[in-house]
């Protein structure tokens, strides 16, 4: 029997985010800060984690594309906002108290980026023109990276005197293999493009336009939600968690997955269907 959801569809309303369903089953999330290059102030970064927390659990969603609005991708911090972090240090007096506030930003500037890691649903980020400082941090947390030919990169947070607190330093060492490398642009904040993105794998793929590149990350998302939500869920979940465990802790992880979800009508019907050479079948919610 196939369970029937009837849970309505909810809207996502932000001031820095924009979201539409492109299609059905597919979200669209786009940076919406055009006038401030998209600088990641306390409202977005609440808002990206917010936004990737609840598309986790919306059943209507099973693939999300993370674009941006305007000119850039993103210009990363926003540095006037961060100036406020210096004004309400200073209203604390003692290093103890200063460094718990500390603990509480950097913690939920991490929460919101790892958002997009944590979503159970693939994150597809599509990128255009510049993407600095946060934004590879967000990137380097996304299941695919697509970009444009003008898109370029750069890890600048050592140019406002901060080591990359925000995943950049956790997540890019294991996307580009070349470590030379990935301490060169960590270290220098060099900038680099599309071509050295993609020769490096930070990027799958590279289009001549923003307009050609958003359409390929939607069809991708729907190609991604035709198959069964519960293989493709446990699929990130698995791939995820292998990163950083031996293959053994892996294999131990998705068996526990699969010893629940092989008894899911998912795999029963799409079994029935691959052996009997039937039509795809129409996965429930999940
Ligand atoms: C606990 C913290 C965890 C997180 C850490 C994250 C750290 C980081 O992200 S480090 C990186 C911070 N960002 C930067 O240093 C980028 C600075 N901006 C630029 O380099 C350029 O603006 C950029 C290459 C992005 C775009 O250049 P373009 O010529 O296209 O535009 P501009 O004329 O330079 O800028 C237009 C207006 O936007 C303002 N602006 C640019 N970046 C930021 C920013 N990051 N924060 C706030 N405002 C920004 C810029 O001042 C211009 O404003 P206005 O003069 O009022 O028009």
């Amino acid at each position: 029997m196939t369970a029937v959801s009837t849970v309505a569809k909810r809207e996502y309303k932000f001031e820095t985010l924009s979201v539409t369903e492109a299609k059905q089953f597919v979200y669209h999330v786009a940076f919406n800060r055009p006038d401030r290059l998209n600088a990641f102030n306390r409202t977005m970064w609440f808002e990206l984690g917010k936004c990737f927390n609840d598309l986790s659990y919306d059943s209507n969603c099973r693939a999300i594309v993370l674009s941006a609005n305007g000119k850039h991708y993103t210009a990363g911090l926003d540095l006037t906002d961060a100036m406020k972090i210096g004004q309400e240090l200073g209203e604390l007096d003692d290093v103890a108290r200063k460094a718990n506030y500390l603990e509480q930003k950097i913690k939920a500037y991490q929460d919101s980026i790892s958002s997009l890691e944590k979503c159970q649903k693939p994150v597809i980020v599509a990128v255009h023109s510049a993407c600095v400082g946060a934004g590879v941090n967000v990137i380097a947390a996304a299941d695919i990276r697509y970009c444009t030919e003008d898109a370029w990169f750069t890890v600048k947070e050592v140019d406002i005197g901060l080591a990359a607190d925000v995943g950049a330093l956790q997540r890019l060492p294991k996307i580009i293999k070349n470590q030379s490398l990935v301490r060169e642009l960590c270290f220098t904040a060099r900038k680099f493009d599309s071509k050295e993105a993609y020769d490096n794998g930070v990027v799958s793929r590279v289009f001549k336009t923003k307009d050609e590149m958003i359409n390929a990350a939607i069809q991708l998302a729907e190609l991604i939600a035709s198959k069964s939500p519960v293989a493709v869920q446990a699929t990130k979940r698995s791939l995820v968690y292998s990163l950083d465990h031996t293959n053994q802790e892996g294999l131990d992880h998705i068996c526990e997955i699969n010893k629940t979800n092989l008894q899911s009508e998912d795999f029963i019907n799409a079994t029935i269907a691959g052996a009997t050479k039937g039509d795809p079948p129409v996965f429930a919610k999940l």
